[in-house]
C-alpha cells in the first residue's frame, strides 16, 4: 500500500496552520508535507510534529515573491544569490524538521524569453542546491506543474525533468511526480509510473482529482487504479517514498470537510 501524507497547505483550510498537524494525526495521518514553513519558527513546527507523532516529508524551498506571483528562481539568470541564500534556509528547517525531501521550485520563463536559454542557469542552481542539500542526507525534488494552474512555469513535463536531472548529473535529485499536474499536461498516467519508478528517479508522488483539483475519487482520474499500479511496481522495484494528498478538499472549509472526504483513503492506508 502506498503511505500517504496530508498536505497542510491545502487540506484542512477551516483551521489555523499549526492546528491542521493534529488534525492530520486524528485522521490517521502518519506523515505531513506543506509548501512553505517560513513564517513559522522552525522549532514550535518540530514540536507540532512531535506532539502529534507525525513526520515531515517534504516541503518547499523559497519561491521568491510568492505574492507577487513568483514560482521560484531556479530557472532566472541574475538571482542566484537569492537562490542560495534561500536554499540556505530551506535546508537549515530541513534540519530542525527531520525532514529529508526539498521541493525546490523552478520559476516562470520570463516574457520575450526562451525556455532553453535558461536551461544552463537551471542546472547550474540544481546542482549547487543538491551538493549543499547532500551534506545533510537530503535529497532535492523537482516538479512539473501544468501551465493552466502556473502560465509559463518552466518545468511542464515528466520527460523534461528526467532530462535536466540526467543533466544535474548528482545523486540526491530526483522529480517529484505529481498525478494530477501529469494528467492535465500528458496523460498516460499509469505508463509513465511504470517508465519513471524503476529508474529510481522518482522520490515523491502528490494526488489530486482532475481537473477540480479535489479529493483523488472526484474526476477523471480511476486512483484506485493508479494505487495499485504504484503498490505493483514499487514492490518490484523496492520504492518507499510517499504519497502527497495536494488537493483542495471539495467541501471547502467547512468544518470537518476534509475528514469527511477522506473516504477515498479508507482501506488504503500501509
Ligand atoms: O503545485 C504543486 O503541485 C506543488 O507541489 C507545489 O509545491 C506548489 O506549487
Ligand atoms: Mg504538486
Amino acid at each position: 500500500m502506498p503511505r500517504f501524507a496530508a498536505n497542510l497547505s491545502m487540506l484542512y483550510p477551516e483551521l489555523a496552520f499549526p492546528d491542521r498537524f493534529q488534525a492530520a494525526a486524528a485522521d490517521g495521518f502518519r506523515a505531513v508535507e506543506f509548501l512553505f514553513p517560513y513564517e513559522w519558527d522552525a522549532r514550535e513546527l518540530a514540536a507540532r510534529l512531535k506532539g502529534n507523532g507525525l513526520e515531515q516529508v517534504l516541503f518547499n524551498g523559497p519561491p521568491g515573491d510568492w505574492n507577487g506571483g513568483e514560482r521560484g528562481m531556479a530557472c532566472l539568470p541574475g538571482r542566484e544569490a537569492e537562490f542560495r541564500a534561500g536554499i540556505g534556509k530551506a535546508l537549515a528547517y530541513a534540519e530542525v524538521l527531520g525532514c529529508s525531501r526539498l521541493h525546490v521550485m523552478a520559476g516562470l520563463v520570463p516574457q520575450a524569453q526562451e525556455r532553453d536559454a535558461l536551461r544552463p542557469t537551471y542546472v547550474s542552481n540544481l546542482r549547487w542546491a543538491a551538493r549543499e542539500a547532500a551534506k545533510q542526507g537530503v535529497n532535492v525534488l523537482i516538479e512539473p506543474i501544468n501551465t493552466r494552474d502556473i502560465p509559463r512555469f518552466f518545468l511542464n513535463r515528466q520527460d523534461h525533468a528526467h532530462e535536466l536531472v540526467a543533466e544535474i548529473g548528482e545523486a540526491n535529485v530526483q522529480v517529484q511526480m505529481d498525478l494530477y499536474h501529469c494528467q492535465i499536461v500528458e496523460g498516460d498516467v499509469a505508463s509513465k509510473i511504470r517508465q519513471y519508478l524503476p529508474t529510481g528517479r522518482v522520490g515523491h508522488f502528490q494526488v489530486a482529482g482532475v481537473p477540480e483539483r479535489h479529493e483523488p475519487d472526484v474526476g477523471e482520474l480511476n486512483y484506485a487504479y493508479l494505487f495499485d499500479v504504484i503498490d505493483e511496481v514499487s514492490k518490484d522495484c523496492g520504492w518507499s517514498g510517499w504519497v502527497g494528498c495536494e488537493y483542495r478538499p471539495a467541501r471547502g472549509a467547512q468544518p470537518r470537510g476534509t475528514s469527511e472526504g477522506l473516504g477515498w483513503l479508507r482501506g488504503r492506508r500501509a
